[in-house]
């Protein structure tokens, strides 16, 4: 059983439902999709052969918005007001993490996303050279940016200028496909317009993305508007940050005209419902506005601190029903687009394929158990997903043709769990000394 974990091989799964045909999908041994079909299992001579009966699969899902190592800030603070929740719990203990712990915390993530049919993420963090090797380690996609934030001080500017330059030289030279960097200025609100023009440029200069927090509450944008006389995205706009590689977390509260202003620069929206509702932002993302202006709308959890999990498929089913409760229309976002949006549109937000199953793509690939309850009966396998099913379904899992799991089991699982817990209670005890 280890074997088919070790290495990257030809595979074939055979006999598995797609769209309601059974197909034959064939991997090469780069790990791209050599071909779907009836006889595909007659194009090679696959190592591995995964039995595909009972099973239906999707493209992998990409979580567009995450701060990964805060698996270990999971139910540290919860039912607060945002800005109370960051100011009094999380950057208090934040301010005591380690390299140590942004690894360990990285590593639950990435299991907790592996078991939960998620081939790649979008992270901004600290220590991300450390995220970066528990990503490696575990086989998904990501993109790290530092979260740059300096408080309109000069001083820290430019420590985090520092921080984010030396963040991108380690990514770059890891030179691994799988791993990407961008930059990560927080937000507007906790970073100046010199810092935001900073990495609006750099991301320019190093042909790199850029993953910003935006409009995610009211305050934001009153603030925003009380001091510089514009909306937040407008302001991001003008130093530069607003690109066909920036990806934007929230969006709740845009006006039309930012929505019509983000789909003119080719920015991808990533709408985060559970931890909007949680923190009961008031508002959601205006998901209409925003695709009929042709902005690219992608999915993701944001933290485990305001979610609390990293279960793609059940913020697929929040996003649906958010959209349609909150601007009243039941027709709005239906399965398949929720589908699409934790699918194609992440992977096209962070560049890694075309997110679908088709030849010549990454074989990121999930392969959900066909016999589990949720997907009984199977009158529509997009509805299940989004609607009935959540990660408990998932069965196997492949990144670029690699088995990160199968028959839900990930390797090594039970020691990323231990050492998760264990950095938790460390980290949760310093800080109680501390204070
Ligand atoms: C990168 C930084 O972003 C913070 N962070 C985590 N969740 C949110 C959120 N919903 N809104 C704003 N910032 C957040 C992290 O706690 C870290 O300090
Ligand atoms: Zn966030």
């Amino acid at each position: 059983m280890n074997e088919i974990f070790s290495a990257q091989r030809s595979v074939l799964i055979a006999g598995v439902t797609i769209d309601g045909s059974t197909v034959d999908i064939a991997i090469d041994e780069t790990g791209l999709i050599a071909s779907i079909g009836e006889d595909a299992r007659k194009t090679i001579d696959a190592d591995i052969v995964i039995d595909g009966s009972d099973r239906l699969a999707m493209p992998g899902m990409v979580n567009t918005h995450t701060h990964a190592a805060m698996t270990l800030l999971r139910g540290y603070g919860d039912d607060m007001l945002l800005q109370d929740w960051l100011s009094q719990k999380i950057w208090p203990l934040e301010a005591h993490l380690t390299g140590d712990d942004v690894y360990r915390g990285t590593k639950l993530a990435c299991l907790e996303m592996i078991r939960s049919g998620t081939v790649a993420f979008n992270d901004m963090y600290f220590f991300m050279d450390r995220a970066a090797a528990a990503v490696d380690e575990m086989g998904m996609r990501a993109t790290f940016a530092y979260g740059f934030i300096d408080l309109g001080m000069e001083e820290k500017r430019e420590a985090e200028i520092k921080a984010t330059e030396a963040l991108t030289t380690h990514i770059k030279s890891l030179n691994n496909p799988r791993i990407q960097a961008a930059v990560g200025p927080h937000s507007i609100y906790t970073v100046s317009q010199e810092g935001l023009s900073w990495c609006g440029e750099y991301a320019k200069e190093q042909d790199i993305g850029i993953h910003v927090h935006l409009s995610e509450t009211e305050k934001e944008v009153i603030d925003c508007v009380a001091q510089f006389g514009k909306r937040p995205a407008v302001l991001l706009d003008e130093c530069g940050c607003l690109t066909p590689r920036t990806v934007a977390a929230h969006c709740c509260w845009l006006d039309e005209a930012e929505c019509r202003l983000l789909g003119e620069r080719g920015v991808s929206a990533s709408h985060n419902p559970a931890s909007n509702m949680k923190l009961a932002v008031n508002r959601a993302m205006p998901y209409h506005w925003l695709k009929q202006y042709g902005a690219n709308i992608a999915l993701g959890t944001d933290g485990c601190a305001s979610n609390n999990n990293l279960d793609m498929l059940e913020e697929m089913k929040f996003a649906a029903l958010l959209q349609k409760f909150a601007w009243n229309s039941p027709t709005l976002l239906p399965a398949g687009e929720a589908v699409s949006m934790a699918t194609a549109a992440g992977a096209r937000a962070l560049g890694t394929g075309p997110g679908t199953l088709t030849v010549g793509a990454p074989a990121d690939i999930v392969l959900l158990d066909a016999r589990a309850a949720c997907n009984t009966p199977l009158f529509h396998a997009d509805s299940n997903a989004v609607y009935a099913c959540n990660g408990g379904a998932v069965m196997t899992v492949l990144c670029g043709g690699r088995i990160l799991m199968h028959e839900r089991e990930v390797p090594g699982e039970e020691e990323i769990v231990s050492e998760a817990a264990a950095a938790a209670r460390s980290l949760v005890d310093r800080a109680e000394q501390a204070s």
